[in-house]
């Protein structure tokens, strides 16, 4: 049977970045109407690849074929001209515009001189309604939830006649329902003709939504396979090059003394109407971690703040290891022994444009072993940063280039290396392998636990919840900016979870029943 051309065919691209081959010969077909996943290790060169595809980067060598002619994107612009959509991770929209103002932005439809925002409605109206993405125009894009502004996200690649859509780890940002909902809508983009390629490291939503798969390790393509025919640990071995176990071994042992204390902790909105956090007890031990669900958004930030000192403490304490710490700097915290692996590393954890050494020091460089009295000891920092980047296995060009040119899995890993190494007494962990590939996941998990097992205290903040089961010895849930119950490990469900998550208290716990 003769097959139809590629709506994309990529041949041979190459790309080099200084010291890296970031894409090393890459051949890829994407076929109408399928969605072709791209899976591969942190760094591997997936985002690169897309870059080439949508006119962000021009490769070294080789060719992009669309529609089976010969196309030189040089700038996402063409991109859009042929029919290429980006929807990125980061969302680029303007928070106090309309939902349908975001759209049309930059090609909006006019009658005269003036915007003519009756059609613009209509036009988004009818993509929502045909794609199923359920999306109400007139609201305000500060008002809407992280789900909603990657769907109109999506709407803006539609609305420019986007044919092929590219999905940059499209759920890293969302919640499980919204996970779901999204999976069903790239099912409706692909039955409606468009053809989709995209990038995760989740291989179940990989099994659950691709038609096919290509796998990329070091920049180049180690195989292309039907996603039917194959499964998630032949999947898994391709990408890292060897067996990734799926299983952990935790150890049951008792946990030592209390360390971490969180007492009657009440905190108000910044509008100083609501309570953020609401009567928040609960203790971790050295040698045990924490799990804490919940949706997105019900505390899990202001609670983090208020442990590292990043927000003042109304009422309530927080001691650590029998010193309170309520009314202490962030900076005494650290040095009482509080590490974070921040949620969002660009912002918090990370200077991009510093160099990874420096990066690798940002929270320990007035330590007596890299300089002392205003001298700084760049030979220590540098070998301490070497030792942390091959331990750690960050992939990088080198120490000395900026934090900026490493993939966001390597960003990730870097953070890590530098938090655990500081030898903490509390190590407060926000979805720490968000974006990470499954080979790093597994190495991460496991320096969670030998941390654990040093005797550490680790509150493990996490949205996925097989990694709360997998990792914790307690699961608490918080909902509303209160803890609505505790389970061990061993009595805990879904069902359980869930009906906490949705705002019910354990039974014992006080107020409504679970
Ligand atoms: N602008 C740049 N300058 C220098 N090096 C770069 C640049 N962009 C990417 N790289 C390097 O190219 C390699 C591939 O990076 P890329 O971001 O494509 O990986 P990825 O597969 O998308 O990884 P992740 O899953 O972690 O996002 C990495 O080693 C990265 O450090």
């Amino acid at each position: 049977m003769e097959q139809a051309v590629p709506v994309v065919e990529l041949r041979g691209i190459t790309k080099r970045f200084p010291g890296i081959v970031a894409n090393d010969n890459i051949s890829l077909q994407l076929r109408k109407g399928e969605i072709h996943a791209l899976l591969g290790e942190n760094g591997a060169g997936k985002s690169t690849l897309m870059s080439i595809l949508f006119g962000l980067y021009q490769p070294d060598e080789g060719e992009i074929y669309v529609n089976g002619s010969r196309e030189i994107i040089d700038g996402p612009g063409k991109a859009i001209k042929l029919g290429i959509g980006m929807v990125h991770q980061h969302f680029k929209l303007v928070q106090n515009f309309t939902v349908a103002e975001n759209i049309v932005l930059g090609i909006e439809p006019r009658r005269g001189f003036s915007i003519n925002y009756r059609q613009a409605h209509r036009k988004v109206s009818e993509l929502s309604e045909q794609y199923g993405l359920k999306v109400d125009p007139k609201v305000q894009i500060q008002d809407i939830t992280v789900g909603m502004q990657q769907r109109v996200e999506i709407l803006k690649t539609l609305y420019r006649g986007a044919e092929i859509l590219i999905f940059d780890e499209p759920t890293a940002v969302l919640t499980v329902q919204e996970i779901h909902e999204l999976m069903q809508i790239l099912r409706n983009l692909a039955a409606e003709g468009k053809s989709i390629i995209l990038i995760t490291h989740k291989l179940k939503e990989i099994m659950e939504v691709s038609d096919r798969v290509t796998v990329i390790r070091r920049g180049r393509v180690i195989d292309t396979l039907t996603t039917s025919e194959t499964n998630e640990s032949e999947l898994a071995e391709k990408m890292v090059g060897r067996r990734v176990s799926f299983q952990l071994d935790k150890e049951k042992r008792e946990p030592g003394p209390t360390l971490l204390q969180v007492n009657h902790l009440t905190l108000r909105g910044s509008d100083k109407g609501r309570n953020v956090l609401t009567d928040v007890s609960f203790e971790i031990r050295a040698g045990e971690i924490y799990g804490l669900a919940g949706v997105d958004g019900n505390g899990q930030h202001e609670l983090v703040d208020a442990i590292t000192g990043l927000r003042p403490i109304e009422s309530g304490s927080v001691v650590l290891g029998g010193v309170d710490l309520t009314r202490k700097s962030v900076r005494d915290r650290m040095s009482a022994g509080v590490a974070q692996i921040p949620e969002d590393r660009q912002k918090q954890g990370l200077v991009l444009d510093f160099k990874v050494s420096e990066n690798m020091v940002l929270t320990t460089y007035k330590d007596s072993r890299f300089g002392r009295g205003g001298f700084i000891d760049e030979k220590a920092i540098n070998e301490h940063a070497s030792k942390l980047v091959g331990e750690f296995d960050v992939r990088t060009a080198g120490i000395h280039v900026p934090m900026r040119s490493l993939s966001g899995g390597n960003q990730q890993k870097a953070i890590i290396a530098r938090e655990l190494t500081r030898d903490p007494q509390l190590l407060i962990a926000v979805q720490p392998t968000r974006g990470l590939d499954i080979g790093a996941i597994e190495f991460v998990h496991e320096r969670l636990l030998q941390a654990k097992n040093e005797g550490k205290a680790i509150l493990l903040i996490s949205y996925e919840l097989d990694e709360l089961y997998k990792m914790s010895d307690r699961i608490a849930v918080i909902f509303d900016g209160q803890i609505m119950g505790e389970l061990d490990s061993e009595e805990v469900d879904d069902e359980k979870l869930g009906l906490m998550m949705s705002g019910n208290r354990l039974k014992g716990e006080g107020g409504g029943a679970a």
